[in-house]
């Protein structure tokens, strides 16, 4: 009896293998015949694909961003580094191009991913993101005076950090930083850390996802479930927190980039504009010309998203091929921003390709500029919160600059990335 059960479940794993070699076999040899509407299509080039897994070596590879921004430059792939093609993307197709990516994402509402990345075809896409929308940016909007200078300058007051960036997070969302003495704030940390790791699976999981699912395998399923549960308990407890103690006195934090190389000719633009004495305010800003291409030079070299995602609602055309039904389409920003044919020097860290003079010749250069400048995304589900981003950055360097002497250890800032899908400084300052 003992022998007719190793004998059956020997058998049971034999049949396994067979079925799993006949998929691997029939995925190799006896293609997909195209979907009828497609036959006559004049698709996009893609790089060579491996047997089963297709492309997916490609999005495995780290950078995700700089792997693809060499395969562009490699091969004939359809890649989004030119002008009229993102214009198209972008803008012409508002309607089949919602932005984002599929149903593992939608399905959490509360991971930090969906919380503000939702389509906006689902009945709370648009909604859910009102939580991002209270305090500052609420009040920006409403064109109601936000003292932005005075709030950097509080938080420039407090701590130069990376845990800057958390609280003012958390100031733009809540309307209060969270607390570094309970734990709260290493926390949250934490929390963002796992969702930007999970953004990749995200990317994943849209291309063999829908494969798996039909087999009843969900991908990332339990790492997403306890992100959620996490983001939730802590957002219940923060909730309540503030309801408890509705007037409670923060203290902020500063959000901290710093580009070292034109530090002089800032520090000298800011002291004439905005004097020794006084601090710098957003009213300021439009007087503060290098200031402003400094933030623009910084974002276009080091964009915190360095790939924005779309997915075709309906096929397509876009610069002559059609883009089928479903398909995801990734647009790396940050080769978009270093395209060559785009950019003089590209990789150069030039804050006066920003101050082009506003003459009738320039029109058209400002116009490329604007095209091929995509920080924020853009269209239908570029980045809203673009102009209020493009003030605190800018007080915050140039209140850092204003009041602080800084120096490096070394000859150079490493300006080295880290992170896939939002970058930020391998080697922070
Ligand atoms: C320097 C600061 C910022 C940068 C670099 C940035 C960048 C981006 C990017 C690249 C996107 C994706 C756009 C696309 O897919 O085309 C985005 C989306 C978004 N951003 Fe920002 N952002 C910044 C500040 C802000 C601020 C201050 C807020 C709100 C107060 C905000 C709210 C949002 C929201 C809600 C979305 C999702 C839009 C949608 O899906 O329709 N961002 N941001």
């Amino acid at each position: 009896m003992a022998a007719f059960t190793v004998d059956f479940q020997l058998c049971f794993i034999a049949i396994l293998v067979w079925l799993f070699s006949c998929f691997c076999l029939s995925a190799f040899f006896f293609k997909k015949r195209k979907e009828p509407e497609l036959q006559d299509c004049n698709l996009p080039p893609s790089p060579p694909s491996v047997p089963v897994i297709g492309h997916l070596h490609l999005l495995l590879s780290v950078p995700v961003h700089k792997s693809f921004q060499k395969l562009s430059l490699q091969s004939m792939v359809l890649s989004f580094t030119f002008a009229p093609l993102l214009a198209q993307l972008f803008w012409s197709h508002r309607a089949p191009w919602p932005n984002e990516v599929h149903e593992e994402t939608t399905s959490h509402k509360s991971s930090g991913l969906s919380f503000s990345r939702a389509d906006t075809a689902h009945p709370w896409g648009r909604t859910y993101d009102i939580p991002c929308y209270v305090t500052l940016f609420d009040k920006a909007t409403k064109k109601e005076a936000v003292d932005v200078g005075k709030e950097m300058i509080n938080l420039t007051n407090n701590t130069i950090c990376r845990q800057g960036r958390t609280h003012a997070f958390m100031r733009m969302i809540m309307g209060s930083k969270c607390s570094e003495e309970n734990g709260e704030a290493d926390q949250l940390r934490d929390l963002l850390t796992k969702s930007l790791s999970l953004v990749r699976k995200f990317l994943i999981a849209s291309t063999v996802g829908r494969l798996l699912k039909k087999l009843g395998i969900s991908l990332f399923e339990k790492e997403i479930m306890e992100v959620s549960q996490k983001y939730d308990e802590l957002l219940e407890k923060i909730i309540k927190e503030r309801e408890d103690n509705p007037n409670k006195k923060e203290d902020r934090y500063l959000i901290d980039v710093l580009l070292e190389k034109m530090l002089k000719r800032l520090r000298e633009e800011i002291e004439s504009v905005v004097g020794k004495t006084k601090l710098i305010q957003e009213i300021d800003r439009s007087n503060l010309s290098y200031l402003l291409a400094v933030v623009k030079e910084g974002l276009r070299l080091h964009p915190h998203s360095p790939i924005v995602v779309r997915n075709a609602t309906e096929g397509c055309k876009i610069g002559g091929f059609y883009i089928p039904q479903n398909t995801t389409m990734i647009i790396n920003t940050y080769a978009v921003m270093r395209d060559p044919d785009s950019w003089e020097e590209p990789d150069e860290f030039q804050p006066e390709r920003f101050m082009v003079p506003p003459s009738k010749g320039n029109k058209e250069m400002r116009e490329q500029l604007d095209l091929n400048y995509i920080p924020f995304g853009s269209g239908r589900r570029g980045c809203p919160g673009s102009n209020l981003g493009s003030i605190f950055v800018g007080l915050a360097i140039g209140t850092m600059v204003h009041c602080f002497d800084w120096s490096i250890d070394g000859e150079k800032v490493n300006m080295e990335e880290a992170g896939d899908v939002n970058l930020s400084m391998a080697h922070p300052l």
